[in-house]
């Protein structure tokens, strides 16, 4: 399986309307993969806070429109990043898009952890409900969303309905880089599935990016790294590597369920 992350440079001087152009194109270009991914709010970039409102899509919106087009001139499978949409009752959510290569939607998926604690994205967006896996014809996806990368119990969530390549689409700040790259391959180990995980460069909202994408195979080990910049991380791996992993290391057999305590209280 051929995948091609589009680690996207989030840079103020571009409107949305150029990036967004830019973008399909780069999609496009990529007529021959099997999967492309984009980061999180590339549209917007994921610290915009002061465009939310502005840059806010319905689900059938312009990044829609592009990237179904894109997803279906190229023929790939598309994890189109996320966008801001506003929903039918005006509720601003970070959705995630996923189209199949006759540009048809597979999946949406609302960020169910926001960011920003008591400001930024936890005070402007809803939060999502509900976890989604896609069924590619080679894997399943499990689709997530930047902060999301920091509660496991989502991953296994998701390792429950069937995800064996969990798609990790972020806007992460530079400053916490070396969680990005650490909680990337712990996903991939704890869960034995392949991580892809793509992030945004540049600096918008004054908030440099980490960039630095990164592919991860189930046993743990980095099958590429991209650098700081606007960069395309190919990479090729074998599906079954999941299910082999799995069973010559059965540790997920030995998961004790039930341990979380009622009410959420440790
Ligand atoms: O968890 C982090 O350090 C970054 C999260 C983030 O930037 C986001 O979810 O937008």
């Amino acid at each position: 399986m051929r995948a091609s992350l589009i680690q996207i440079a989030v840079n103020p001087e571009e409107s949305v309307n150029s990036r967004r152009e830019r973008v399909a194109s780069l999609v496009r270009a990529e007529a021959g993969a099997d999967l492309v991914v984009l980061p999180e709010l590339w549209p917007t970039g994921a610290f915009g806070y002061e465009l939310f409102a502005a840059e806010a899509e319905s689900l059938h919106g312009p990044t829609y429109e592009a990237m179904s087009k894109a997803a279906r001139d190229a023929g790939i499978w598309l994890h189109a990043g996320s966008v801001v949409e506003r929903a039918a009752d005006g509720t601003l959510y970070n959705t995630a898009l996923v189209f199949a290569p006759d540009g048809q939607l597979a999946a949406t998926y609302r960020k169910i952890h926001r960011f920003g604690f008591d400001k930024g994205e936890a005070v402007l967006m809803g939060a999502g409900t509900e976890p989604v896996t896609v069924a590619l014809p080679d894997t399943t996806l499990g689709v997530t969303t930047c902060y999301d990368l920091r509660f496991p119990e989502l991953y296994r969530t998701l390792v429950d309905r069937g995800a064996e390549t969990l798609v990790v689409s972020a806007g992460w700040p530079e400053r916490r880089r070396a969680h990005w790259t650490l909680l990337a391959q712990a996903r991939a180990v704890e869960n034995q599935c392949f991580v892809l995980a793509v992030g945004t460069a540049g600096t918008h909202a004054g908030v440099e990016q980490a960039g630095h994408s990164i592919a991860v195979d189930p046993w743990g080990e980095v099958l590429g790294e991209a650098g700081a910049d606007e960069e395309i991380l190919r990479v090729e791996f074998d599906p079954a590597r999941v299910a082999a992993t799995r069973e010559q290391f059965p540790a997920l057999k030995d998961r004790v369920l039930g341990l979380e305590a009622p009410g959420g209280k440790g």
